[in-house]
């Protein structure tokens, strides 16, 4: 019984095999290393490289491993970027996840675990966002998730298998015992971007927008640490091994923080008072996105232990100075 993790030598699917592994299960991870790292995957882990979207590669992937249950994060994942190449983003996010998830159906593969975003749900009105909300996705990011969604949907009225779609807020934070963190080649996301300007990784950031209807005028986001949600695949699979229904799950607290409180936090911690730049509004932007997080603690018994700012930045920060002398760009 092994669970075969697409896109495990990246993020948050190298904390979801630490997670796995600290389980005691077999965990294969496949990654093509576009944007992940061989040294992330984790030493415990059998590796494959290659693309999850590689049909026949995964049919022998998951009889050569007796693969048991998919987790998929292989993916392309920079919204910006996906307004700019949508074809691209259609294409890794949406036509290699219809391979895989055929894969999958053919290989008798039952339970499924995806990758989804809070940004299926666009600009809601009103927040908390509660997973029923509309689907109004504003990038070509959010449509490719959203399509994979509805694909699996389909997949599981037809055949024998169950999903989960875990649609996170914003993902932050490391490993407390250090051994994965956040390495993407190209950083976007605000807690890595301070944490990298504490670090000297780079010599200043920059806030984009301070005219927002919020209490302080920056955007507000709700930060999930990656462990607890590392911890939520395990419980999400768990589930649907003891029957449980396929679901879409959001994937945040249930609070959230403006990007000047989570500066100020990344400073604090750091002890460094780095320069910040105002900018302009970035593109595509909603004030504020925080989850509806009940349906995952009710359903999965999801019992979070990192909800605490400090300990996000804490060991993003701590990362960040790990990974000082390896091979990572900081671009
Ligand atoms: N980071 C976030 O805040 C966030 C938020 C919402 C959803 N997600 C989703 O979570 C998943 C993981 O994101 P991440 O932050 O760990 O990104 P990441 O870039 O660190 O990891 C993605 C991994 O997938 C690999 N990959 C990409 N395309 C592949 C393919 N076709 N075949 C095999 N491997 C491939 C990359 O090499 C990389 O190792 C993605 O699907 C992303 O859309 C991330
Ligand atoms: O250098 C920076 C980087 C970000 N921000 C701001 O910080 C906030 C958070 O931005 P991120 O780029 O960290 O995250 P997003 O909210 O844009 O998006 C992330 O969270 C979304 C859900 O909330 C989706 O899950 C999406 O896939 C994921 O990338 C935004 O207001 C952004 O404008 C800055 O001010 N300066």
């Amino acid at each position: 019984m092994t669970v075969l993790v697409t896109g495990g030598a990246g993020y948050i699917g190298s904390h979801a095999a630490l997670a796995l592994l600290d389980g005691g299960r077999n965990v294969v991870v496949l990654d093509n290393l576009s944007q992940g790292h061989r040294w992330a995957v984790p030493a415990g882990a059998a590796f494959v490289e290659g693309d999850c979207g590689d049909y026949d590669l995964v049919r022998r992937v998951i009889a050569e491993h007796e693969v048991t249950a998919i987790m998929h994060f292989a993916g392309s994942i920079i919204v910006p970027d996906s307004v700019i190449y949508p074809l691209e983003y259609y294409y890794n996010n949406t036509v290699n996840s219809r391979a895989l998830a055929q894969a999958a159906v053919d290989s008798g593969i039952r339970h499924f675990i995806f990758s989804s975003t809070a940004g299926v749900y666009g600009e809601p009105e009103t927040t908390p966002i509660l997973e029923d909300f509309a689907l109004k996705p504003i990038s070509p990011y959010g449509t490719s998730k959203m399509m994979t969604e509805k694909m699996l949907a389909d997949a599981a009225i037809a055949h024998d298998l169950r999903y989960v779609a875990l649609r996170y807020f914003n993902v932050a934070g490391a490993d407390p015992a250090g051994r994965s963190g956040q390495t993407s080649r190209k950083a976007t996301h605000l807690i890595k971007i301070a944490s990298q300007a504490a670090t000297g990784v780079r010599p200043k950031m920059a806030i984009y927008g301070e005219d927002y209807e919020t209490p302080d005028g920056t955007c507000i986001r709700d930060y999930i640490h990656v462990t607890d949600l590392a911890n939520a695949h395990v419980l999400a699979l768990e589930y649907l091994e003891k029957g449980g229904e396929s679901d879409v799950m959001n994937c945040g607290y249930g609070r959230g923080f403006s990007v000047r409180e989570v500066i100020d936090a990344v400073k604090q911690v750091s002890g460094v008072d780095f320069t910040v730049d105002l900018a302009e509004r970035r593109a595509g932007d909603p004030a504020a996105l925080i989850a509806g997080a009940d349906r995952i603690r009710q359903k999965l018994g999801w019992k979070p232990v990192h909800d605490d700012l400090t300990a996000i930045v804490r060991h993003a920060l701590d990362w960040e100075e790990s990974l000082k002398g390896r091979e990572v760009s900081a671009a």
